[in-house]
C-alpha cells in the first residue's frame, strides 16, 4: 500500500516507522526530523526495535497526497489545516488516530473518505530521526457511522501485515466515545492535579475522573451511542490501572507549556452536550481550568 502519515511525530512516526517494513510510507513531518529520516532513516526503540527508510518530506506536493491511505496523527487541534492540505492530494481513505472528537473537520475537506481510527500504543520522538515505542498496544479502524466495512478491513490488513495489531471494528463509534470518556476522565484530571494516571486509582482525583467519564457517557447516549455509565467508569479505571505509571499526554503538554487538546476533550463533551441539551458540569470546569491555565501558562 502507499500510505501518507500526515503529522509524524510521536505516534506518526511509531506507525509509520512499522508501517514502512511492509508497505510504502511517506511521513509529513517538521524539520530536523524529516531531514533526518530523509537521510539516516527512521530508528524505532524501546519496546519494538525497527530501522526503516521511509520517504519523508516537510512540504507534500499534491502528487505526495495521492496514496491508498492517509493517516492523520496530528494534534486534534492541527487536524483542520491537515485535512485543507490532504485535499490537495487524492486519497483513498483517511483515517486519524488522533485522540478527541477531530471527525468534523476532516469530513468537512475530505467527505466520505473519512474512517474513524483510535490507538492505544504509547510513543515518545527521542529526538531526530528516533522514536521509542512506550507501549504496544492496539489500533481500532471502522466506518464513522459504524457498521462492517471493506475498506475498513482492507487497512486492518494492511496494518497486520507490517505486523501492528489491527482489527476492523464494526462499532467504533462506541468505541471512540469511550476513548473520549478515558481522555475527559484521565488526561483532563492529571494535568490539573499533575500527577500521574495512577494517582487516579483513589482519593478525590478518582471520583472527579468518573463524574467526568459519567457525563461523556450520557452525551454519547444523546448522540446515540450505546455506552453505559457504567462501561465509561470501567474503561477509566482499566486504563488508570494500565498505566500507572504514565504521564498523560496532556500533563506532558501542560509541563511542557505546550497548546493542550482541551478543546477536543473535555470541550467537545460540553459542546456536544449542550447541542443535545445535556448538562456537563464537571467537563465544563476541568475545561475552564485547563484554557484558564493555556492563557497564562505557568509550568514551573
Ligand atoms: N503519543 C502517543 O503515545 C499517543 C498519541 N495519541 C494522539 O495522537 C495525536 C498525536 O500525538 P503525538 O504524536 O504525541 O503528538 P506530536 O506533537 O508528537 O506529533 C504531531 C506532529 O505533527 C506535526 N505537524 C502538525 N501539523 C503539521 C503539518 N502541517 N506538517 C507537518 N507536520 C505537522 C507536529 O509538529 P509541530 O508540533 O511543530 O506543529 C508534530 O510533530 C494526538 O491527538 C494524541 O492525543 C494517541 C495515542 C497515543
Ligand atoms: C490513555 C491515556 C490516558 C494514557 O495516558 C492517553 O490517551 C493520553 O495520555 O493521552
Amino acid at each position: 500500500m502507499d500510505i501518507v502519515v500526515f503529522g509524524a511525530g510521536a505516534l506518526g512516526s511509531l506507525v509509520g516507522g512499522l508501517l514502512a517494513r511492509e508497505h510504502h510510507v511517506t511521513l509529513v513531518a517538521r524539520d530536523p526530523h524529516a531531514q533526518r529520516v530523509a537521510g539516516q532513516g527512521l530508528r524505532v526503540t524501546g519496546e519494538l526495535d525497527a530501522h526503516v527508510r521511509p520517504r519523508a518530506t516537510t512540504d507534500p506536493t499534491p502528487d505526495d497526497l495521492t496514496c491508498d491511505l492517509a493517516l492523520v496523527t496530528v494534534k486534534a487541534y492541527d487536524t483542520a489545516e491537515a485535512a485543507r492540505t490532504l485535499a490537495t492530494g487524492d486519497s483513498d481513505v483517511v483515517c486519524s488516530l488522533s485522540n478527541g472528537l477531530t471527525e468534523g473537520a476532516l469530513v468537512a475537506e475530505l467527505g466520505d473518505r473519512v474512517l474513524a481510527g483510535s490507538a492505544t500504543y504509547g510513543a515518545e520522538l527521542v529526538g531526530p530521526g528516533e522514536v521509542r515505542c512506550t507501549g504496544v498496544g492496539r489500533i481500532h479502524v471502522g466506518e464513522l457511522a459504524g457498521g462492517e466495512s471493506e475498506r475498513a478491513e482492507r487497512v486492518a490488513a494492511a496494518f497486520r501485515e507490517a505486523g501492528l495489531d489491527c482489527e476492523a471494528d464494526p462499532a467504533m463509534p462506541r468505541r471512540r466515545w469511550e476513548k473520549l470518556a478515558v481522555n475527559a476522565g484521565i488526561n483532563a484530571v492529571t494535568a490539573l492535579a499533575r500527577v500521574e494516571n495512577g494517582a487516579l486509582a483513589e482519593g478525590p482525583g478518582r471520583d472527579v475522573a468518573h463524574r467526568a467519564a459519567r457525563e461523556t457517557a450520557r452525551v454519547a447516549r444523546a448522540d446515540g451511542v450505546d455506552l453505559t455509565d457504567d462501561a465509561a467508569v470501567a474503561a477509566v479505571d482499566t486504563v488508570v490501572d494500565e498505566t500507572a505509571a504514565n504521564r498523560s499526554s496532556m500533563l506532558q503538554d501542560v509541563l511542557s507549556g505546550g497548546r493542550t487538546e482541551v478543546d477536543a476533550i473535555s470541550g467537545a463533551v460540553v459542546d456536544r452536550g449542550a447541542d443535545h441539551g445535556v448538562a456537563t458540569p464537571t467537563n465544563r470546569t476541568l475545561a475552564a481550568l485547563l484554557r484558564a491555565w493555556g492563557a497564562d501558562g505557568i509550568t514551573e
